[in-house]
Parts: structure tokens; C-alpha cells; sequence
């Protein structure tokens, strides 16, 4: 049996796992940081989320300004454009590779790396697949999620791409498939769409984005249906010809469709990363989905062990995650805070884009809520007009009495970006509308739609 190494703290997991141990370096804690995959430190953000994805995102976008200058009087001969589809992809994956290669050179000078799984075999220790055995004062867990494959008859011999392999391709398919109306489908849906292959995307509900505020919802998948083909129902079947994935889908009309396409995109969902961490042997508690269960501190039913990111099952975004490992850390050192995601925010790099903070409608209505409703479209401020007037809105949920911003949402251009005001009046003194009705915006900016739907409450 090797010897016990004891370590200040081990945090496990390269993503965010990294957060945890950045600020056990700033207090000049002996960190170890553990991954099972070093060539992918910097975790899903850096290699196969946030970063690729709107890396590939900014060439979709480029081309949507390039279909649409005839608006604007730019006149291009659009039968010369052409997509470099090797380039773009060439470039996300090199600048990835540098990402990840900036990172591994700091975990590699700053704290021990353990290029390993590991697993509890007892609550205090560690084992990696060698059999080093590891201690700490304080453990931190962020080993993350990964994708949900649905159980579909014949999807594996069909096969498909889940985001991870759908960012090592070369060559542009002429037609695709994708099962789920999230996230993902949203994002890469639009990517594929706006560089010219032809999507079909099979949602459960007609809906797509239904953890969105409806209007949002529905507004987005009314316009996001005028670039793809949607089709509301069931994947029951899959199958591969010599030239085509094939999806059988039972359709709300009692019906069934056989959707045709070169490759098929799975966006259903993720799942927390436990299997084989043993976590109930070091004394953490699994929820029916396999996610870490946490008190409000993070603090899992082991005093010593924390968790945090994709692997609580809670809102799984990095900046979310970063957020949470910050505090996972002050209550190691006994600061005793407690988690609040009222204002956490999300965004919907998608076209049209979505951002969000607060609580949805149907979220008020359904907490019996005081609350009244103030919308302004882009059209009714003078950036919008100035753009186009594209189809987008700010929706604005106050509580009545208390005056407290509830909620608000966006869909349309900078949607993601201009959000943020919001998140600030959301934490400043008593989280009133005051703060963004009381502050001078620049005009003409897109900011004055927000002022201009604050004013309107
Ligand atoms: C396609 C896509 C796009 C996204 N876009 C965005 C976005 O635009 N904005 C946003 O905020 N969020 C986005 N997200 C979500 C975001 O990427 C995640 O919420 C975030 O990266 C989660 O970080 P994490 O540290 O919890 O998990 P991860 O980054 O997945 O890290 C988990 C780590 O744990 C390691 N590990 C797992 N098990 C073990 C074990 N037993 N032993 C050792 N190591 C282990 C893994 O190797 C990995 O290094 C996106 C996600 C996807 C899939
Ligand atoms: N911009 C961002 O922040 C961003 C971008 C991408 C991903 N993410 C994160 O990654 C997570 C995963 O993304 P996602 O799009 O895979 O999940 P999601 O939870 O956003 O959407 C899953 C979709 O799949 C559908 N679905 C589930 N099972 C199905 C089945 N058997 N058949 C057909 N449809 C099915 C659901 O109805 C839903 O529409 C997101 O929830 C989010 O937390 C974030």
C-alpha cells in the first residue's frame, strides 16, 4: 500500500474545480488539483461548452450580417460568399488547444497535478486509479456532468454526435437532425442553419426553450422556426442507410414522420458525474438523478467535503458554477454563506438571442405573487429602430408593494449583455426598479430599451 499524501486541499475536477483551488493558492494553501482528463483541463466551458460553442457562433452571426446588408444598403453578390467550414472549425480548435495548454502550465506549476479518476474508500481518503492515496483538510468536488443519450431504439448503430463530437468535424453536413429543444439545439441549431446546412429539429414540446417566461418562449420558437424545420413529438426509432441517419418520431396527431438526414446532433440533457466516485463510501448523499445533494452552504453530508458546478444538478452554467466554488471556499474558512441564485443569470447564445434573470411568469404565478408586467419591443427605442427594428422584446416582473424586480427577460440583439444592468439593480440596496429608473442611459443605445421598460412599470 503506497503512502497517505496530505494535502491543505484537493479539489477535483479541471473545470471548476480550478476555482476552488485559485483561492486556496491566493491563502498559499497546498493544493491538489485532480482530473481524469488532463488533455481537457479547463473542463466542459473550454472544451467542449461555452467557449468553442460561440467561438463557432461568431461565424454564424457574421454570415447573418452578410444575408441581411441589403437591408442596410450594402449590396453583396451573396452567390460568391463562401463558408471555410475546415477554417472555422481549425480556429476554435487551435485556440482551444492553446486555452487548455495555458491552463495545464499553471496547474502544473502552481499545485500537484493528479491525472487520474478517484474514488472514496473512506471518509477522509482518496484513492487515484494507481492506488495513491490522498488526504485534506478540505475537499472540494466539481466533477461535473455529461450528455443524457436517450434510449432510442437503433440510435447507437444509427450513430450521432453529442456536442462533444460535433466540434471535431471538418466538413460541413449538407443536412442534420437534432433531438431536443434546449440549449444546445438552440446554439448549434442556429450555427449549422446560418452557415447554410438544412436542420430539422425534433422537439418534445412546441415549445422549444420551455424553462423560459412563455412570451420568450414562444416568440423565440415562432422565429427560430422560420430557419429551421421543427417537429413536435417523440424519437422512437433510429436508423442508418447507406447514406442517411433516419429518426422516427411519434407525433402529437397520433401519427409518426421518418425525418432524413446526413448526421444526427443528440441535445437532451446532462447528468451529473458520479459513477464510480463511491461517494456514499465518503459519506456523500446522491439524489435520485446521481447529483452530489448539498446543504445551503454546499457542504455535502460530509463536513469536510464540498460540491459545487454541474455535479449538484442545480444551474448548470459556468458562471454559476464559478460563483458557487467562490463560496464553497469562504464557508471552508467558515464563513457560513448561503447559496442565493435570485439573481443568477442565463443566457441563450442563440439567434434570436435570450437573457434572463429572475423569476418567469409562470414562476409568480405559480408563488401567488403581487406582480404586474411591463413590455417594450426594440422597435419602440431608437437603437432598435436604428438596427432594424428586429423582432425582440424586454419583459419587466415587479412585485407590487415591495417594488422588488422579480424577474426580467430579454430576446433579441445583445440580449445576453444588456441583461446585466439588471443583475447590479437586482443586488443594489433594496433591489428596486429606482436604481435603473433614476440613472442617465446614453442615447441612442440599446440600454434605453431597458430604461425605456423600467420607465414604462
Ligand atoms: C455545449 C455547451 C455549451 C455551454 N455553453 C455555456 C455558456 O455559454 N455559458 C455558460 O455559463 N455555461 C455554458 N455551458 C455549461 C458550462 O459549460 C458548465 O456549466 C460548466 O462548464 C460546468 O463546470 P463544472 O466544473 O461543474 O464541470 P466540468 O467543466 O465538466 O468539469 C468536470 C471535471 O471533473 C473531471 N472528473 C469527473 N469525474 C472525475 C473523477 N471521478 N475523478 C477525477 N476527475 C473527474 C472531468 O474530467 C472534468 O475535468 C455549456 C455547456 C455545454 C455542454
Ligand atoms: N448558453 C448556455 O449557458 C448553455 C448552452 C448550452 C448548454 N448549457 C447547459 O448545458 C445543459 C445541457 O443542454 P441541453 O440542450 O442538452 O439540455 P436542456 O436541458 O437545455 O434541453 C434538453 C432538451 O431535450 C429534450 N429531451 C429530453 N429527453 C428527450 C428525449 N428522450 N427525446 C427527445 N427530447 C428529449 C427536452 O425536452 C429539452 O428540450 C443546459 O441545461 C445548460 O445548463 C448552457
Amino acid at each position: 500500500m503506497s503512502a497517505i499524501q496530505h494535502f491543505d486541499v484537493i479539489a477535483v475536477g479541471g473545470g471548476s474545480g480550478l476555482t476552488a483551488a485559485w483561492h486556496a493558492l491566493q491563502e498559499n494553501c497546498d493544493v491538489a488539483l485532480v482530473t481524469d482528463q488532463p488533455e481537457a483541463l479547463g473542463g466542459t466551458c473550454v472544451n467542449f461548452g461555452c467557449i468553442p460553442t460561440k467561438t463557432l457562433l461568431q461565424s454564424a452571426e457574421l454570415m447573418d450580417s452578410v444575408r441581411h446588408a441589403e437591408r442596410f444598403g450594402i449590396h453583396l453578390d451573396q452567390a460568391s460568399v463562401q463558408v471555410d467550414f475546415a477554417r472555422i472549425m481549425q480556429q476554435m480548435r487551435h485556440a482551444r488547444a492553446e486555452a487548455v495548454a495555458g491552463v495545464r502550465r499553471w496547474v502544473e506549476t502552481e499545485m500537484t497535478p493528479i491525472f487520474s479518476r478517484v474514488r472514496f474508500i473512506d471518509e477522509r481518503t482518496l484513492e487515484s486509479a494507481d492506488g495513491q492515496r490522498l488526504t485534506a483538510d478540505h475537499i472540494f468536488l466539481a466533477t461535473g456532468a455529461r450528455p443524457v443519450v436517450p434510449e432510442i431504439p437503433g440510435l447507437a448503430e444509427a450513430g450521432y454526435w453529442t456536442n462533444e463530437e460535433v466540434l471535431e468535424l471538418e466538413a460541413q453536413p449538407a443536412s442534420l437532425v437534432i433531438i431536443g429543444g434546449g440549449y444546445i439545439a438552440a446554439e448549434l441549431g442556429y450555427f449549422f442553419a446560418a452557415l447554410g446546412t438544412r436542420v430539422t429539429l425534433i422537439s418534445r414540446s412546441p415549445r422549444l426553450l420551455t424553462g423560459e417566461d412563455d412570451e420568450i418562449s414562444e416568440r423565440f420558437t415562432r422565429a427560430f422556426g422560420e430557419r429551421v424545420e421543427l417537429v413536435t413529438g417523440e424519437p422512437v426509432e433510429a436508423r442508418a442507410t447507406a447514406t442517411q441517419r433516419q429518426v422516427v418520431v411519434a407525433t402529437a396527431d397520433g401519427g409518426e414522420r421518418v425525418l432524413a438526414a446526413e448526421q444526427l446532433l443528440v441535445a437532451t440533457g446532462r447528468r451529473a458525474n458520479t459513477e464510480g466516485l463511491e461517494a456514499e463510501t465518503g459519506g456523500i448523499e446522491l439524489d435520485a438523478q446521481g447529483a452530489i445533494r448539498v446543504d445551503e452552504q454546499l457542504r455535502t453530508r460530509n463536513p469536510r467535503v464540498f460540491a459545487y458546478g454541474d455535479v449538484i444538478g442545480r444551474a448548470m452554467f459556468k458562471h454559476t458554477s464559478s460563483y458557487e466554488g467562490g463560496l464553497a471556499w469562504r464557508n471552508a474558512r467558515g464563513a457560513g454563506e448561503r447559496v442565493d441564485y435570485r439573481s443568477n443569470p442565463h443566457a441563450v447564445f442563440s439567434h434570436p438571442q435570450i437573457g434572463a434573470v429572475g423569476l418567469t411568469e409562470r414562476e409568480c404565478r405559480a408563488r401567488a405573487l403581487d406582480y404586474r408586467v411591463t413590455t417594450r419591443e426594440y422597435g419602440d427605442v431608437a437603437r432598435g429602430r436604428i438596427i432594424g427594428a428586429p423582432d425582440g422584446l424586454a419583459r419587466l416582473l415587479v412585485e407590487r408593494g415591495s417594488e422588488r424586480i422579480l424577474g426580467f427577460h430579454m430576446l433579441g440583439p445583445g440580449a445576453a449583455e444588456l441583461i446585466h444592468e439588471v443583475v447590479v439593480a437586482m443586488n443594489a440596496g433594496d433591489g428596486s426598479t429606482a436604481s435603473v429608473r433614476r440613472s442617465i442611459h446614453v442615447h441612442p443605445t440599446l440600454p434605453e430599451l431597458v430604461r425605456a421598460v423600467f420607465d414604462a412599470d
